[in-house]
């Protein structure tokens, strides 16, 4: 066994002969150890440029050095080389199912060929979770392939251990993955999640197999999680589809439920019929090995690729969506997040109290709600929708937020998110709470729901005061509701901002500029529909005539209704924001407008408060943990196991009862060292005992220094204890 050998720690024992991968965190190059001439992968990570994610790498290097498993890619050793770190690893010569595709398989493998792959990617699954990890980054990017068939899962960099932080974690929050292959509950945010993702991103990485790309991969990173949140579950039931098995079929759909709890644990799914097609090693070699480039020459090329694309991306306009791809084809985690759209789709909407913010919101924004709210533009969305309507574009173009109120992001996303665009998934039944909170929603199709609020615009027409409607109309009325439609609604006949910008040619110029862009698409879920995945006639239509199909999904007549509810509910939003700017420069407002203006004042001002006392705490956390980091060299000996405080902080500390018990399992040196600390410092974590456990910490951090490198040495290697 290659591994039982011992691998050099000195970078000169290495000679690099290509670069074979990179990533978002790493370069992979093909080398020579040469005192025993074996052919090695080294994975260089640039510290310096990591340095904010020393714990994620940490976790790389630990996990790859404890798994012993043949379907998992483990670390012959690591050690640093100035400011890189080199994990010496097997060379897999064949690169990734990934690269293998991209070179040779365009449209995908034929089943037999995903059903030896997934076999073995769910093997590694079997062990990792029994081990108490989740791998967070199943995907054909990081199945590797041998010149053998031997098939391995790799790259950790963002693997989690359940029993991290000696906390016993039972559900992770962290928002981290390849957003195609993010399970709903990771983008969600909501409960945490568990082993379960796992299980979500292999039924994608099934299709990823199947199609030679992931569902949604051409789109930006934004729009792929609002689909995934608001589409069904997507699957193999299109018309290409009907070359693969009954089988093939059930497993996706096994797999890509939104339910995690209705997923099938990484054991039983092993026992799935489909993996009756599975074959051995020798056939995957045969069948789609043969005649493939070396590794270095495909990854030369498709960098070529990259290159054109971007490069013509230059030239044109730069689409997002192809800049997707060319990420997709990279077959890189790190997709460019564009949080600034996060973040200002989700300040949108205060949690706590469904209040919506628009203080602050730039012009842009604020002119496309214009837009949206002009009744000529609405029908010229619905036109647009009608006429060009793709599954695809039923999305809400949210990255038109740029730049809106960015002040505020909510440590959960999408948890804000859902509050906005009311992304539950889709197989979650209402639960008795949500039905009390929304007493007609549920049973009020969004065609009704848009009649009620016109009926209850022009009941308010009449110049009743403005407190009162801004009040929400009856069945929308919930005080417990933190939906966007609990927010506060006008009427606009009774204050529309833009009645008044008839004289304003700025407005009225970017009016015109903007009035052809599409905003059309329902932000609301469809209704739930138990056969979701089922072709549907149009006589079953429930919810309103459906004007275009692609697929599984549909726009139906409702849709723009939704759409058209959505334009008046933000128009109301605007009117108010607007009043409220009104009273402040002085002119004269309904005192109801004076009330409600306090309110949100104090109410932010207590929010603010909030911010700071948590920034305090935070800090102090931080503070603590750094103690042992405080002889931070340029080798990440000390800093390599300090907690992931944030992933602490995020915990939510929500029982999963199905999760193990911590039994030992994997060794965890971060526990080990807590643990001393926890016996050094006593037990007691109150307030009063703050600043002596801090002076402790202080005095003990030469015995914790050692404490560390042990943990190191033990842990990782000699090297380590630098
Ligand atoms: N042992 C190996 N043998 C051959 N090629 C490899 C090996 N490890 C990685 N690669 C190639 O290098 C690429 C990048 O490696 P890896 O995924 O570990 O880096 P990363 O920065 O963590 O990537 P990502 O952006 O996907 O998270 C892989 O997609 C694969 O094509």
């Amino acid at each position: 066994m290659e591994h039982a050998r011992r691998f050099p720690t000195d970078p000169k024992e290495y000679k690099l002969c290509e670069e074979v991968g990179d990533g978002v965190s790493a370069t992979v190059y093909k080398a020579l150890c040469i005192p025993l001439n074996i052919e090695v992968a080294i994975k260089v990570l640039d510290l310096e440029k990591c340095s904010n994610d020393l714990d994620g790498i940490r976790r790389e290097v630990q996990t790859m050095s404890l798994i012993d498993h043949p379907n998992l890619l483990r670390a012959y050793c690591s050690f640093t080389n100035g400011h890189q770190l080199w994990v010496i690893m097997p060379y897999m010569a064949a690169g990734s199912a990934l690269h293998i595709m991209k070179t040779s398989f365009p449209d995908g493998f034929e089943e037999p060929v995903i059903a030896t792959l997934l076999r073995e990617v769910l093997k590694a699954l079997v062990y990792l979770h029994s081990q108490g990890h989740i791998h967070r980054d199943v995907k054909a990017g990081n199945i590797l392939i041998d010149t053998n068939g031997a098939v391995k899962l790799g790259d950790f960099g963002v693997s989690a251990c359940m029993f991290d932080t000696g906390n016993r974690q039972r559900a992770r929050n962290t928002f981290v993955g390849t957003p195609c292959w993010m399970a709903p509950e990771v983008m969600q945010q909501l409960h945490g999640y568990d082993y379960k993702a796992d299980i979500w991103s292999f039924g994608i990485t099934a299709l990823e197999l199947a199609h030679g790309h992931a569902p949604f991969s051409k789109y930006p990173p934004m729009k792929v999680l609002l689909m995934t949140l608001q589409n069904a579950p997507p699957g193999l039931d299109y018309e290409r589809d009907k070359r693969f098995s009954k089988s093939f079929k059930d497993l996706v759909a096994t797999c890509l439920v939104k339910d995690p709890r209705k997923r099938p644990s990484s054991e039983k799914l092993l026992k799935h019929s489909f993996f009756k097609h599975a074959r051995t090693a020798e056939f995957l070699a045969r069948s789609i090995l043969d005649g493939l480039p070396p590794l270095g020459e495909r990854f030369r090329t498709l960098k070529g690729k990259e290159a054109d694309l971007l490069l013509s991306n230059k030239l044109g306009s730069e689409s997002k969506e192809q800049l997707s791809q060319k990420e997709y084809i990279r077959g890189i985690s790190g997709w460019n997040f564009n949080l600034e759209d996060l973040k200002n789709a989700a300040a949108l909407i205060d949690n706590s109290n469904g209040t919506c913010h628009l203080d602050g919101v730039n012009s842009k924004f604020k002119d496309g709600l214009q837009e949206a709210n002009e009744p000529e533009n609405i029908y010229q969305g619905r036109a647009n929708l009608v006429a060009s309507a793709r599954p695809e574009d039923e999305i809400q173009e949210v990255e038109d937020l740029d730049g809106a109120l960015a002040s505020s992001f909510p440590s959960r996303p999408l948890e804000a998110l859902k509050s906005c665009f009311d992304v539950c998934g889709d197989d979650d039944p209402p639960t008795a709470t949500d039905l009390r909170e929304q007493p007609n929603m549920e049973s009020t199709s969004p065609m009704q729901q848009f009649q009620q609020i016109e009926n209850h615009k022009s009941a308010n027409c009449n110049g009743e005061s403005l407190e009162r409607s801004a009040s929400v109309p009856s069945n929308l009325v919930n005080s417990g509701s933190h939906k966007f439609l609990s927010g506060s609604l006008i009427p606009e006949h009774v204050l529309s901002p833009y009645r008044n910008v008839g004289n304003d040619p700025a407005r009225n110029g970017h009016q015109k500029n903007t009035c052809n862009r599409n905003r059309s698409g329902p932000l609301f879920r469809q209704m739930k529909d138990p056969r979701a995945h089922l072709p549907v006639e149009p006589e079953e239509q429930s919810e309103g005539k459906v004007i275009q199909r692609r697929g599984r999904f549909q726009v139906t007549s409702d849709s723009i209704a939704q759409k058209e509810v959505i334009s008046r509910l933000i128009s109301s939003i605007e009117e108010i924001s607007d009043a409220a700017d009104a009273s402040t420069t002085g002119s004269s407002q309904p005192s109801g407008v004076h009330f409600r203006e306090k309110e949100l004042q104090s109410y932010i001002a207590n929010l603010q408060q909030s911010v700071t006392e948590l920034a305090e705490e935070v800090q102090r956390l931080k503070l603590k943990n750094t103690q042992c980091i405080y002889n931070a060299s340029p080798k990440i000996t000390y800093c390599i196991f300090v907690s992931n405080q944030e992933e602490v902080l995020q915990d939510d500390g929500a029982a999963e009862p199905d999760v193990p018990q911590d039994d030992g399992g994997a060794a965890d040196p971060e526990r080990e060292v807590q643990a001393q600390d926890q016996s050094a410092i006593g037990k007691d974590g109150s307030e009063g005992e703050e600043e002596k456990r801090e002076g402790v910490l202080q005095a003990g951090t030469n015995a914790k220094e050692k404490r560390i490198r042990k943990a190191n040495s033990k842990y990782m290697g000699p090297e380590w204890a630098v």
